[in-house]
């Protein structure tokens, strides 16, 4: 009986020969990630529901400090210290209080291919970018996971997305999961396994294609997957100084079933913006050009990496921040930065008048750094735009690439990267 690769790594961990989707299985876990945004919920949940002592596996419950650092209230400090306290308690061997954003150092330094891997924040499944089936949870199951190392969950049907061609001068992978997004609408593909696939993949970085993984949150999927390839296993290499061996059985089988097959032609794709206050409200960027902006965001999981500051500064050599405008660069991660650090570019956003923040979320969900008050507008690198999640209720959010939000912070207004190229 054909696979995909999801339903492969499913039954791998459920101790199956195979399993279909709807099947109700109990996995065994590989990688079980909190972060602060519940810990204060985890941590009541395990101390007083459960009532447990320990975690399955010291090494394999991974908790990350980074939707509010530093803190920026006395309960958020508080939140970070019961972490640090509930950390000690059980003797976690990774607790990470200022290196960036989980999804990040999950990808950085833990995740491997062919893993299965759950985490209290809905873009987990980030991580089928380098071939692990991954998905967020609620914090009940999660304590659950943490205290058993397994969970039950319903095999997702697999829908296909076959990218071909190359993308077009100042069009990047952003662009695609919005197009995307703009295709399936909010919820179009809730509960399945999102499957990139296609020669297209071939012309896009490993980087770049967390972003495609990434965004599969804002369709309403249960995971994301790219099978893993030589580019995965070199990435895995160049960031951590060595790799896994390359694991031939990682592949979805040929005659596989998937429930609807998506063809993007990446050459026809031009710069993509999702307008306030929905993702799946996106426009090509002339339909949208001309907006004034306040605040200007390049970071957050979806587009805070080395690759998405090189672009953006790309844009920026040479021009200034338009006046009024707060242009805002927090790196994903404390590797990220310091990268960012010795190749300069730290420097271009400083003295082009931008601001680079602590590694961290950010003005993503607007918990610190760059509130918006009622009436402003930002561009944003991040996922949503929901309305709200950046400061006041009555404030509006615009979702693009990093080239796009550096071209409009130079202008002070949504503008086309393609401009500045
Ligand atoms: C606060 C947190 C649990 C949340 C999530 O689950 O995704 C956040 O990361 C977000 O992006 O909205
Ligand atoms: S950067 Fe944004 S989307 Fe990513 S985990 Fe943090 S708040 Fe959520």
């Amino acid at each position: 009986m054909s696979m995909t690769l999801t339903e492969k790594i499913i039954a791998r961990h459920a101790g199956l020969d195979m399993v279909k989707p709807g099947q109700i299985v109990s996995a065994k876990v590989d990688l079980c990630m909190a972060n602060d945004a519940t810990m204060r919920l985890n941590i009541d949940i395990f101390d007083n529901k459960v009532k447990a002592t320990k975690v399955f596996d010291k090494d394999r419950v991974i908790l990350i400090m980074d939707h509010q650092v530093p803190a920026d209230s006395p309960q958020t400090a508080e939140v970070h210290q019961l972490s640090r306290k509930f950390a000690e308690r059980l003797g976690l061997t990774h607790f990470y209080e200022t290196e960036g954003i989980c999804h990040q150092v999950m990808m950085e330094k833990h995740v491997e291919p062919g893993m299965l891997v759950v985490g209290a924040d809905s873009h987990t499944n980030s991580y089928g970018v380098i071939g692990a089936v991954s998905c967020g949870m609620g914090s009940t199951d999660v304590v659950a996971v943490m205290v058993r190392g397994e969970t039950w969950l319903q095999v997702p049907h697999s829908v296909k997305v076959e990218l071909t061609g190359t993308l077009p001068a100042g069009v990047y992978s952003k662009d695609i999961i919005l197009n995307l997004i703009k295709q399936t609408s909010i919820s179009g593909l809730t509960y399945k396994a999102v499957e990139f696939t296609g020669p297209g993949l071939d012309g896009i970085a490993v980087p770049q294609r967390f972003t495609l993984c990434n965004m599969t949150t804002e369709t309403g999927a249960k995971s994301s997957m790219i099978a893993p390839d030589a580019a995965t296993y070199a990435y895995i290499r160049a960031i951590r100084g060595s790799a896994p061996e390359p694991d031939p059985t990682l592949f979805s089988d040929p005659d596989a079933v998937y429930e609807q097959t998506y063809h993007i032609d990446l050459a026809s794709l031009s710069p993509q913006v999702a307008r306030p206050h929905s993702v799946d409200n996106v426009v090509d960027i002339g339909e949208t050009a001309g907006v004034a902006i306040d605040q200007a965001f390049l970071g957050a999981c979806t587009n805070g990496r080395i690759e998405d500051l090189r672009e953006a500064a790309g844009i920026l050599a040479g021009h200034k921040v338009a006046p009024g405008v707060r242009f805002m660069v927090t790196p994903a991660s404390r590797s990220v930065y310091l990268q960012g650090m010795r190749e300069g570019l730290l420097e271009t956003f400083m003295s082009a008048g931008a601001i680079v923040n602590h590694p961290g979320c950010s003005a993503c969900w607007g918990a610190c750094q760059g509130v918006l008050s009622a009436g402003q507008t930002m561009i944003s690198s991040g996922n949503r735009n929901f309305k709200g999640r950046a400061g006041s209720a009555e404030s509006n959010i615009y979702l693009s690439s990093p080239a796009t939000v550096a071209a409009s912070a130079i202008a002070g207004k949504i503008t086309d990267p393609r401009e500045y190229l």
